[in-house]
């Protein structure tokens, strides 16, 4: 990286020239504002001329003009060495990825680019400042020592030392400071890679029962980081030291020898500008350098080894790509095809499932507690889904057939009232339903009337304002807001696989399922295929490299497998084609014990089930699908859109 830096600062040697023309124009604006001082106190005020003294004022005042004429112009030509080392690494980083989406674009990488493209800037921003800086303080230094030396040469064996001695210091932590900022970026950046990554799957984290591992892992990530902040404080710490050794200890020295230089002969004249000197050019150039090193060069470096180390870059095979120095050069030098590397880790994340922020739409549910004769301008209206009638009066199930004494329903919704906010109308209101176990219910309703959330319900993952949710009996989400995760498992329509084995993707919700349990979740689901295509159960698959239909399929095999009665199916099955998804509803509803509520994604879903639940807005109708197709004209129109559709 060394030898790309002098190469690109030679082609850049004019620039280089101007930079140091105006920045002699610093170092004499610094010689004149100690010299003057010197000048004006000897050879004007102590000496009784105060017209010399002013005149001398004069000159130190106009070395000031001189300094802002001289940071007009580095700035300018400050400009030409900045911008194309910017405009370099943006056409390296957007160059890469194309070459890397040509040759693959299953794994193009979009946010490498902008990733890199923001980097670029942050690498601009620091590396001026690092120009900026380094310049100044040496031009700065050479304007003050030599000043030091014509006003009196004794004045350098006394300040130098201390000066040299901070500055070796300073130097001394500028490796392992920035090893320790690289350290510190990497975990920072992990951490909010997996904290961006949870917060996006959060919902099917909750659903899987992986908040514990999940936390344990993000208290290892906060640990590491907060380790690597302390050590990066140290430095700090030894940083502001050798700023106080080589700022503040030749101010120290040079009072401490006055007595000295006064015996050599010093004047006063010169002692009063060795201390403008230090106090008002070096101490400030040598600040501006030290936290210009320590933050900006920390983080170019970093910044510049990312350049070098993404997959959406073109590898070290193509050198003049991949220079940190890159120069805007022939469009040829970036077509090299990169070898794009793993797949980024943020892939691996589960994927999104998000609840909607839209505003609420009025949904009224007629609870049982409502008028049970139904309202005339609703001829057909029915009860909503009655409790377990006596024996016979329920239509028979399909699914696993239902014990002598049912028990407790599967799940029960009593006067159940739910809002997304204190302020929005209730998504779902007193609405009463039951679901006998073993049964195989659909829920049906237009989009946005509440289907999510009534599965969102049942799974406990949300609180009734008003009313009772409870599975088995037993409360869906017990007062301190945990979830039944053994009583229910909620698949929603994102399937949620990650990356690891199809294995340990099946076993996901029940680690210690048997090798004969696993077998017979296969066989149900018909996973042979699948699984011998992904390279057998031992083979690693991540979300990447998968259908939204395959990873379904792997969702409602680790379903089959695990021991949760219930199983809540939000669209689980909306990628797959309509006879696997049959085969698929089947064989959950045939799982022994099983009571399956399936949001149907396809009339076909419905017309499977024991019964349907019909969800609209101002009542909510529960009935076996010929009841309903009678009954209600919004069925009606449902089946009929989705059998054209
Ligand atoms: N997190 C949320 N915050 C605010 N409102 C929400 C939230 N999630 C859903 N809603 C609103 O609640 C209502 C019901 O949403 P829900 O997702 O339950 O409907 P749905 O019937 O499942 O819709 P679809 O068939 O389109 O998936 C909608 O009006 C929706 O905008």
């Amino acid at each position: 990286m060394a030898a790309q830096g002098r190469r690109f600062l030679w082609r850049r040697r004019r620039v280089l020239v101007a930079l140091g023309g105006w920045s002699l124009l610093e170092a004499a604006h610094t010689f004149l504002s100690g010299y003057g001082v010197a000048k004006a106190l000897d050879d004007g005020f102590l000496a009784g001329r105060t017209g010399t003294g002013l005149l001398w004022l004069a000159v130190a005042a106009a070395g000031t003009l001189l300094g802002g004429l001289a940071v007009r112009g580095v700035f300018t030509a400050l400009a030409g060495l900045v911008e194309p080392f910017r405009d370099g690494l943006v056409r390296r980083a957007v160059s890469g990825a194309l070459a890397a989406a040509i040759a693959d674009p299953a794994r193009a990488d979009n946010s490498a680019v902008s990733r890199l493209t923001h980097q670029s800037e942050i690498a601009r921003d620091s590396f001026a400042g690092l120009v900026l800086t380094a310049r100044s303080f040496v031009f700065t230094g050479v304007g003050a020592l030599v000043g030091l030396a014509s006003l009196d040469p004794a004045l350098l064996p006394v300040v130098l030392p201390p000066l040299l001695l901070g500055l070796a210091l300073f130097l001394s932590t500028l490796a392992p400071m920035a090893a320790a900022q690289r350290a510190f970026l990497d975990a920072d950046e992990a951490l909010s890679d997996r904290v961006g990554a949870v917060g996006a799957g959060f919902r099917d984290v909750v659903a899987c029962g992986g908040q514990g591992v999940i936390g344990a892992e993000l208290d290892r990530l906060i640990a590491a980081e907060a380790r690597l902040a302390r050590r990066l404080a140290r430095w700090a710490g030894v940083r502001t030291l050798a700023l106080g050794a080589a700022g503040r200890l030749p101010v120290v020295a040079l009072l401490l020898a006055i007595p000295w230089l006064l015996r050599g002969g010093a004047t006063a004249g010169a002692l009063l500008g060795a201390l403008t000197y230090l106090l008002q050019a070096l101490l400030p150039a040598l600040h501006a350098l030290m936290t210009a090193f320590g933050a900006a060069g920390s983080r170019l470096l970093v910044v510049l080894e990312r350049f070098r180390a993404d997959p959406a870059l073109p590898d070290s095979a193509a050198p003049e790509a991949a220079s940190a120095f890159p120069d805007p050069g022939p469009p040829g030098a970036a077509s090299a095809l990169p070898d794009p590397g793993p797949p980024g880790a943020a892939s691996a994340a589960p994927d999104r499932v998000a609840l909607g922020a839209a505003p609420p739409l009025p949904a009224r549910v007629l609870s049982e507690s409502a008028p049970a004769v139904p309202e005339p301008t609703a001829p057909e209206a029915v009860p909503v889904c009655p409790r377990p009638g006596p024996p016979g009066a329920a239509p028979a199930p399909t699914g696993p057939a239902a014990p002598e004494d049912p028990g407790p329903p599967a799940a029960e919704l009593r006067g159940v009232t739910f809002a997304y906010g204190p302020g929005a109308r209730p998504v779902l209101d007193r609405l009463d339903l039951t679901v006998r176990p073993g049964e195989w219910l659909a829920v049906v309703g237009p989009s946005g009337i509440g289907k999510s959330t009534l599965t969102a319900l049942l799974a406990g993952l949300l609180a009734p304002d008003r009313g009772t949710v409870t599975l088995g009996g037993a409360l869906a989400r017990d007062p301190s807001g945990r979830a039944p995760l053994q009583r229910r498992t909620l698949l929603p329509q994102q399937a949620y696989v990650f990356s690891g084995t199809v294995r340990e993707n099946l076993r996901y919700l029940s680690p210690d399922a048997s090798a004969a349990d696993l077998r017979r979740a296969v066989a149900a689901l018909e996973l042979d295929p699948l699984i011998d295509r992904l390279g057998g159960l031992e083979a690693t698959v991540g979300p990447e490299r998968l259908s939204a239909g395959e990873r379904q399929r792997l969702a409602l095999g680790r379903a089959h497998l695990s021991r949760a009665p219930l199983l809540l199916l939000d669209e689980a099955t909306c990628h797959l084609d309509p006879d696997t998804e049959e085969r698929a509803e089947r064989a959950l509803a045939a799982r022994p014990g099983t009571t399956l509520v399936v949001v149907a994604h396809r009339i076909s879903s419905a017309l499977r089930a024991d019964r349907v639940l019909l969800l609209d807005g101002d009542r909510a109708l529960c009935a076996p699908h010929d009841e309903l197709l009678a009954r209600s004209a919004l069925y009606r129109d449902l089946a009929g859109l989705w059998e054209t559709g």
